[in-house]
């Protein structure tokens, strides 16, 4: 079925005669065959909007639909593979044509070439459903691609063999429905079923002090980071790609400039996992767009990379994905409805932006899930956002607030003061504390809470205390007062901040996280004690104990743990002689 085009508006077409489509099919569009999807229909006109330049395309030529809605490939080699929004992989493209993109070039985004070896799980003869893992596949050194039925289908497998396949070859036979193959597609607009959504009970970890013992996110927790120009969103973002506990790395580049993706094509291929000391990539997909693609391209880059984020959760993987930034993701949808001539919202931005932020988070969580044997995914979303002028009033930000269950505000004045996670801990929350708690009293310490509360109530004291010395000066302070000041001042220093550049520091397991605070808040109570008993405070300013807990995180950690216990009982002991 195609249509003709009536109207050309930058990346987006109308077309008459296209009363048989249906909305998000997919198009090929003009004689270069663009790539492009329905976004509107009226009668037999339909709205496409295309993800390549459209500059060239003229009245009359052809607009052929496919029948199908845009959809994402999924199955063995997606590890490893550089795809851009509409999955074109970027890397095979690069090897074979050169670093420019033809127009209306499609290559497929999973080799058709390339066999694996399929070693069968399920029997001929069992009964088999949606999500039911057939066999697998060793996609990378660590990382077994499980083969499911693909969701909506049932039935019994007539026959299954292992060998070496490509990924459009049976390797399994499904009664009434045909064959199986390592390859399935999926809508990329449409979330993948699961089973049953599970509570946020574990947490993210991601080996950053702020976050995981102030601001804790959930496996399958949603968190956004708002911050302005050069506070550190990337950095966020990298290095938690790098250390967080997560099987599987999602990485969606939507960037302003072009050199910011340069840096995540260049630097990602040669990271190497902490865990294994393989490449990072061996567990990463990346999904990365520029300003200077279409912007069209950078609207679905995050649907393509959720849904292939889901793919993963459902062979029963922890997947993170990681979103930079999904501000230019909102300016892409800004400019697709200014096009359509939509009533605009807020800033221009379309009236349903706040749904469409929270169809996309909705779409991270924690599941069971669906079909054979019994399993549990979960895709956790960091998503980084850029507020112009750093305001966080602007509707992104807003929006994205209302629907993610965290925030880390970034914040200027600490990243100007080198302060980096500069995490602005008052404006910055995580609705996952409390139903974490139980986790971490079971899997770290019993006070684990507790300490984070104190930790909480000492930086709010130190800055009601800060006002006082604003009016007074810090020699009118008593010394109880001041010894607050300074411990907090180390806490802030030493325990809050983080060098993400750090070969020991970069990340700070739980244990260590604890024990370091735990040192650091005795450090308080033996002060306090010590000053009630005559000691004079200088004194204990220029402790050794001071300088032992300011080397504590350069510390590899089991050291750490040792030494922190160690201080612990000694300063007890001394406080109560
Ligand atoms: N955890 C950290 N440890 C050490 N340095 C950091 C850390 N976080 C950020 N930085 C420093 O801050 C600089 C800016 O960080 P980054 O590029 O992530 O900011 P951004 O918010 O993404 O910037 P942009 O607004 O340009 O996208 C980095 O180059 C680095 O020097």
């Amino acid at each position: 079925m195609s249509g003709t085009i009536i109207k050309i508006s930058g990346p987006t077409v109308l077309a008459r005669g296209m009363e048989q489509t249906r909305m998000f099919n997919r198009v090929a569009v003009g004689k270069t065959g663009l790539l492009g999807e329905v976004i509107r229909l009226r009668g037999s006109e339909a709205t496409i909007q295309v993800y390549e330049d459209t500059t060239g395309l003229m009245l009359g030529e052809e607009v052929a639909d496919a029948g199908e809605p845009l959809q994402v490939e999924l199955g063995p080699g997606l590890l490893g593979t550089v795809f851009d929004g509409v999955q074109r992989p970027l890397n095979v493209i690069a090897a074979q044509y050169g670093d420019w993109i033809a127009r209306g070039l499609t290559l497929p985004a999973l080799s058709r070439d390339r066999r694996w070896a399929f070693t069968p799980v399920a029997r001929p003869g069992t009964a088999v459903g949606g999500g039911t893992c057939v066999g697998v596949v060793q996609e990378t050194a660590k990382i077994e691609h499980r083969i499911l039925v693909p969701p909506g289908l049932s039935g019994t497998l007539s026959k299954i063999e292992g060998g070496a396949y490509t990924i459009e070859e049976p390797v399994a036979w499904l009664d009434g429905h045909g064959p199986l193959t390592l390859l399935q597609c999926w809508p990329v607009r449409t979330s993948r079923p699961v089973a049953e959504r599970l509570p946020p009970v574990v947490p993210f970890i991601t080996g950053q002090r702020v976050f995981d013992m102030l601001l804790p996110l959930a496996s399958g927790g949603t968190v956004i980071v708002p911050g302005g120009f050069g506070t550190g969103k990337t950095v966020v973002e990298q290095t938690l790609a790098r250390y967080a506990q997560a099987d599987i790395i999602v990485y969606i580049g939507c960037g302003e400039r072009g050199n910011e993706m340069t840096e995540v094509l260049t630097e990602f291929p040669h990271l190497k996992d902490p865990a294994t000391g393989l490449p990072l990539m061996e567990r990463t997909v990346l999904v990365i767009n520029t300003s200077n693609m279409p912007v069209a391209a950078r609207e679905t880059s995050i649907y393509t990379g959720i849904t292939i984020a889901e793919y993963y959760r459902d062979m029963g993987y922890a997947v993170a994905l990681m979103a930079d930034s999904t501000s230019r993701w909102a300016e892409a949808t800004r400019e697709i409805s200014a096009r359509l001539e939509e009533m605009p919202g807020e800033e221009g931005y379309p009236t349903y932006l706040a749904s469409k932020l929270a169809g996309f988070y909705e779409r991270g969580g924690r599941v069971r899930c669906l079909g054979e044997p019994d399993r549990q995914g979960a895709v956790t979303i960091v998503s980084a956002i850029s507020p112009p002028g750093g305001d966080f009033s602007e509707p992104v930000t807003q929006g994205s607030i209302q629907a993610a269950g965290g925030l880390w505000a970034l914040d200027s004045d600490l990243a100007h003061r080198r302060h980096f996670p500069a995490i602005n801990w008052k404006r910055s929350f995580s609705l996952y504390t409390h139903a974490l708690d139980p986790w971490f009293q079971t899997q770290v310490a019993p006070d684990w809470p507790q300490l984070r509360t104190e930790l909480a109530a000492l930086l709010q004291k130190e800055e009601d205390l800060q006002e006082v010395v604003q009016l007074v000066g810090i020699d009118a302070v008593p010394d109880q007062e001041r010894i607050v000041l300074e411990v907090s001042r180390l806490i802030r220093e030493e325990y809050l901040r983080q060098n993400a550049y750090s070969d020991i520091d970069a990340a700070c397991p739980l244990g260590k996280q604890y024990w370091m605070l735990k040192a650091q808040m005795e450090f308080l109570a033996y002060c306090q004690a010590m000053l009630k008993q005559g000691r004079p405070i200088e004194q204990l300013l220029a402790s050794p104990l001071r300088s032992e807990l300011e080397r504590m995180k350069e510390t590899p950690p089991d050291d750490c743990i040792q030494q922190a216990r160690t201080m612990i009982e000694n300063m007890q002991q001394e406080a109560q002689a």
